[in-house]
């Protein structure tokens, strides 16, 4: 079985891929364009940012399994991938710690000017007297929005800090927010109104495009920092720019729109030059300890795979199948019976939309439960049961 691996892992875990027996086609400069034209024996690909459109879906006719190695998934057309039955699995996580430090790393830069403290000092520049107007954390408020892995390990520092904290995210129960001891808003408009630091923790969907909104943004006070480390479509970027244009809020960022495919060369972007605005490079998971748990985590899931046939982490997996009834066969365990099952509900028009074989010790007998979209006439089940070198029963069950 062949992986190919379409970004930059540690080398333990190409090593480990190779432990497991595969073909490992290890090409971390492989970008958008170079997939798109497919993978033609791979039956796994592992990518972390590099895209992976419905061309190189379309085009990889072996292709069964797609690791994202890291938590956003916005990278990977996982429509096209249920329409071809490929499995999508993330690695969620496993690099918030990271992210989480980041944040906190923005923060502090744009309140203490780190970055260009730094920057004048290497220009053999002294400016103590500029770079003493610093603010201070201690007693402000930072309102998450998102409260998943990442957002709940900014929570915990921003605590250290001695930050309040008042968060919104759409699962956020009132006891969850007592235990993080945190304040629960109604609505991100709420935090933004309370926040002198809002900072964004959301997986990037056409539910959260553009959430964080112009209005949003001039909802926040005077002064007041957007940081957001999630992905730059969340955010109304255009509002974002005229707002820290114009000077009124302070941004820390390490996603935006025009974020470079290449790993290292040059490139213009709108935000250069601007005092009040902190970029980093989309580094917010590339600690050694992120990159090798998420490393971890790609390989565990590919190990699951192909020893088990399991894929964890399986995002794209219907949750909810319309199927009123479940069919369970308890069956001698021997070639053809499940077929003969199958050709039974096939000559009643009935499809069968999921199903589990397991076997029992000794490996005499077996049970199938498949999931059907309709209900079988007592004559199919009849027919069935009818092989009683094959079947040893046959039992209906509506699902609820
Ligand atoms: N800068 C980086 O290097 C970096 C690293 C890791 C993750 N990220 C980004 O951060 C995001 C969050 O990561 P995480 O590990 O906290 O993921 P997570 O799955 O634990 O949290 C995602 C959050 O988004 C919310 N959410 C998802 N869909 C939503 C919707 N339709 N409406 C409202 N809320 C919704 C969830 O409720 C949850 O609060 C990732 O999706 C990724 O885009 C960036
Ligand atoms: O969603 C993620 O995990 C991050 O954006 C990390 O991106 P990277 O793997 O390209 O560093």
């Amino acid at each position: 079985m062949k992986v190919t691996i379409a970004d930059k892992l540690p080398e333990e875990a190409i090593d480990q891929l190779k432990q497991l027996g595969l073909d490992v086609d290890n090409n971390p400069g492989l970008k958008e364009k170079d997939l798109a034209s497919g993978l033609k024996d791979s039956q796994i690909l592992i990518v972390r940012s590099t895209v992976v459109n419905k061309e190189c879906i379309d085009h990889s006719p072996k292709l069964s399994l797609i690791i994202r190695a890291g938590a956003g998934v916005n990278n990977i057309d996982i429509e096209a991938a249920s329409g071809k039955g490929i499995y999508v699995a993330n690695c969620p996580g496993k690099n918030a710690i990271a992210v989480a430090e980041l944040t906190l790393g923005l923060i502090l830069s744009l309140d203490r000017f780190i970055p260009q403290n730094v920057s004048d000092f290497n220009a053999g520049k002294w400016n103590k007297a500029a770079y003493s107007k610093a603010d201070g954390l201690y007693g402000k408020t930072i309102g998450i929005i998102g409260t998943g892995m990442i957002g709940q390990e900014v929570i915990k520092r921003a605590q250290g800090f001695g930050l309040n904290v008042i968060a919104w995210s759409r699962s956020l129960t009132s006891e969850m927010a007592d235990e993080m001891e945190i304040e629960r808003a109604g609505s991100i408009q709420e935090v933004a109104e309370a926040s002198d630091i809002l900072s964004v923790h959301l997986a990037m969907n056409a539910q959260t495009k553009g959430i964080i909104s112009k209005e949003i943004l001039s909802s926040l006070k005077d002064g007041a920092m957007f940081i957001n480390t999630s992905r730059d479509g969340v955010v109304d970027e255009e509002a974002l720019y005229d707002e820290v244009k114009n000077g009124r809020l302070k941004a820390g960022l390490d996603v935006f729109s025009d974020e470079p495919e290449f790993k290292e060369g040059e490139f213009e972007s709108r935000f250069q030059g601007l005092d009040n605005v902190c970029i980093t490079h989309h580094i917010g998971a590339s600690t050694n300890q992120a990159q090798m748990a998420v490393a971890d985590d790609a390989v565990d899931i590919v190990r699951g795979y192909i020893k088990e046939g399991k894929v964890r982490n399986w995002l794209n997996r219907c949750e909810h199948t319309e199927s009123p009834w479940q069919l369970v066969v308890r069956h001698y365990d021997k070639p053809g019976v499940i077929a003969n099952v199958m050709n039974e509900l096939k000559e009643a028009n009935i499809n069968a939309q999921e199903l589990e074989n397991v076997i029992f010790d000794r490996k005499l007998a077996a049970c199938c439960t498949i999931q059907l979209d309709a209900e079988p006439s007592e004559k199919v089940l009849n027919n069935i049961c009818t092989r009683q070198d094959e079947v040893i029963s046959a039992t209906l069950v509506p699902r609820s």
